[in-house]
């Protein structure tokens, strides 16, 4: 993809490249990069099996983009659906000065009307591996995303060394297609999606055959490839004794995976765009909504081929791995490799899960939370009933977004927009996070946390069991806007002597952390990023049931929201009145 945008740098011919069409201006040594999207639903095969996915340009996965630190990222994001909104959420890029470009439907701007452009223009500040994404509905598990890489700056040196790098976007897929799923889950009662039919590797899975066929079980037939399929796999050719860089993200609607390289050890060296202190491993968990690079030498048989594979954890899966080759030239890409794929460790293993998550610590060097908080901010998953529906909410409250994007509506002091009181700081002390709910009511409601500009606050995301007896599921979160510091997960209901536990010292400094079942994560983070910014579990189904809250800072000192941001709802209604 970057020589390809190169091309369409040096010829600038728009028809030729509109596949992702690239201008680069430059100005001292950052660069502006000029996009121009289609985003439109196309037929396509990404697990050999015909359905329709939203696609970019006529790519599904969309293009990648591939930028340098203090470059400027422009996208004309033109709404080809017919019949549908649509936003695109820049997944870890914060946003600085541009909360109106964060890509957040109802939060950080109106959806872009079909037929209508939005020019998305932000900064990328912090080199790392990224991706993007709809945020709107569940447009993400249609398909909506692609990967966004960012480079450091010229002149600056990563804090490691590798001779060639590799791109893996994970994904999952479902044979019924986004609307259906929506509905289903908003059903009385509830339709839950199952697990998904086929986990994809850069957009490409295989349903119904395997490349492994002879160790599959149940017994599948061996996929058969000329190699130009939607739904070919990808191969990695590797030069034996270098070393290479895997960059790693996940967009998947469900599913919480673990990858590895058969024979091969991995050092981790990156976590959401922040350097990590490099450990070792041979298996990683990595769940929706997280990213990062892992270094590994090809020091194996040259003579042989090797699985990567990637498999389902937290959930009883369903799903069959998704594999593809690691292939050392100059043997054939076309040898399979002759020993068994790696064996995902079992799904309910979380001691493995929980030993990989505690070893990811901050590079030396890296900065330091406070020591202190400001406001600590307590946060009850549960998944809860209202009137039939199921519903998954934040301390007793179920997000339900309104038509006024938040940052409007604060900027312009809109009091209707949304409910003004604003939503609780804690639980019940007596609730009990190990038994299902009491009492599984929940309501709805649109109110946001607005914290003091500048402040610390703490989060203690606590878990609970879900309407089922001795369930509860993992639920990783994202917060937009801001990197937070992981300060420790624990066990069961968090207790104040557990503040004793947390690691101020190295800290990892993240966009994700994962809660586990019955658990609780607590985070650190500045409110310094004017702005409106979801918080919310990355699990597509789950933030549709409204499982996430808003918060808000600073948003009087944000200057010139772009009007196109805001023209629906009650801001768009001010633009008429005042004749805007
Ligand atoms: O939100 C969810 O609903 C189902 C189950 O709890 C009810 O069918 C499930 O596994 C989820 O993650």
């Amino acid at each position: 993809m970057a020589s390809f945008a190169t091309t369409c740098a040096v010829v600038i011919i728009y028809s030729l490249c509109f596949l992702s069409t690239l201008i680069e201006s430059y100005k001292g040594s950052s660069k502006t990069l000029y996009f121009k999207w289609k985003v439109e639903y196309m037929h396509w095969s990404p697990d050999c099996n015909e359905g329709v996915v939203m696609g970019i340009n006529g790519q599904f996965p969309g293009p990648t983009i591939r930028a340098r630190v203090g470059d400027t990222v422009v996208v004309e994001l033109t709404n080809k659906l017919h019949t549908e909104g649509v936003v695109i959420h820049w997944h870890g890029i914060r946003q600085i000065g541009t909360p109106w470009a964060d890509g957040t439907a109802a939060i950080s701007q109106c959806a872009i009307n079909p037929g209508e452009t939005f020019m998305y223009k932000f900064i990328v500040d912090k080199a790392g591996t990224y991706f993007y994404h709809g945020h709107y509905g569940m447009q993400r598990s249609a398909g909506l995303y692609g990967s966004l890489i960012v480079d450091v700056a010229e002149n600056v040196k990563e804090p490691f060394r590798y001779d060639g790098e590799f791109n893996l976007l994970l994904s999952d897929w479902w044979h019924k297609n986004v609307h259906e799923q929506e509905l289903d889950l908003s059903s009385n009662p509830m339709r839950w999606i199952g697990e998904p039919q086929s986990l994809l590797l850069n957009g490409r899975g295989q349903y119904n055959c395997s490349l492994a066929s002879q160790f599959s079980s149940p017994p599948l037939s061996r996929c058969k490839f000329t190699g130009t399929e939607q739904c070919a796999p990808q191969t990695m050719t590797v030069e034996p004794n270098k070393i290479y860089r895997l960059r790693i993200a996940s967009t998947t609607s469900l599913s919480s995976l673990n990858l590895a390289i058969g024979n091969h050890k991995m050092v981790v060296v990156e976590a959401d765009g922040n350097y990590v202190e490099p450990f070792s491993v041979y298996d990683m968990d990595i769940y929706s909504g997280e990213s990062y690079s892992i270094l590994f030498k090809a020091d194996q048989n040259p003579a042989q081929n090797y699985w990567i594979s990637v498999g389902v954890r937290g959930r009883k899966p369903n799903t069959p791995q998704a594999l593809t080759i690691l292939n050392y030239s100059p043997t054939s890409s076309k040898n399979l490799p002759t020993s068994r794929p790696p064996t995902t460790p079992l799904w309910n293993d979380y001691n493995h899960s929980k030993s990989f998550t505690n070893s990811i610590k901050a590079l030396r060097g890296s900065p330091k939370p406070p020591k202190t908080y400001n406001r600590r901010i307590m946060l009850l998953n549960t998944q809860n009933k209202m009137n039939g529906f199921t519903k998954w909410a934040i301390n007793n409250i179920s997000l339900s977004l309104p038509v006024t994007p938040y940052l409007g509506s604060i900027k312009y002091n809109l009091n209707n927009a949304f409910t003004n009181s604003p939503p609780p700081d804690t639980f019940s002390p007596v609730y009990d996070v190990m038994r299902p709910p009491v009492n599984p009511n929940t309501t709805q409601g649109d109110g946001v946390y607005m914290l003091r500009f500048n402040s610390t606050i703490d989060i203690i995301l606590q878990n609970a069991n879900a309407l089922a007896d001795n369930v509860s599921e993992i639920h990783p979160w994202h917060l937009h806007g801001h990197d937070f510091w992981v300060l420790g997960y624990g066990e069961k209901k968090f207790t104040k002597k557990d503040v004793f536990k947390f690691n101020l010292k190295n800290p990892p400094l993240r966009n994700s952390a994962v809660i586990f079942p019955h658990g609780w994560t607590a985070l650190r983070f500045v409110a310094d990023n004017p702005g409106a910014w979801a918080f919310h579990c990355h699990i597509e189904p789950h933030l549709h049931m409204g499982m996430g809250v808003v918060f808000a800072e600073g948003i009087y000192l944000v200057k010139n929201i772009p009007k196109e941001a805001l023209t629906c709802g009650l801001t768009g209604k001010m633009f008429i009145d005042k004749k805007l």
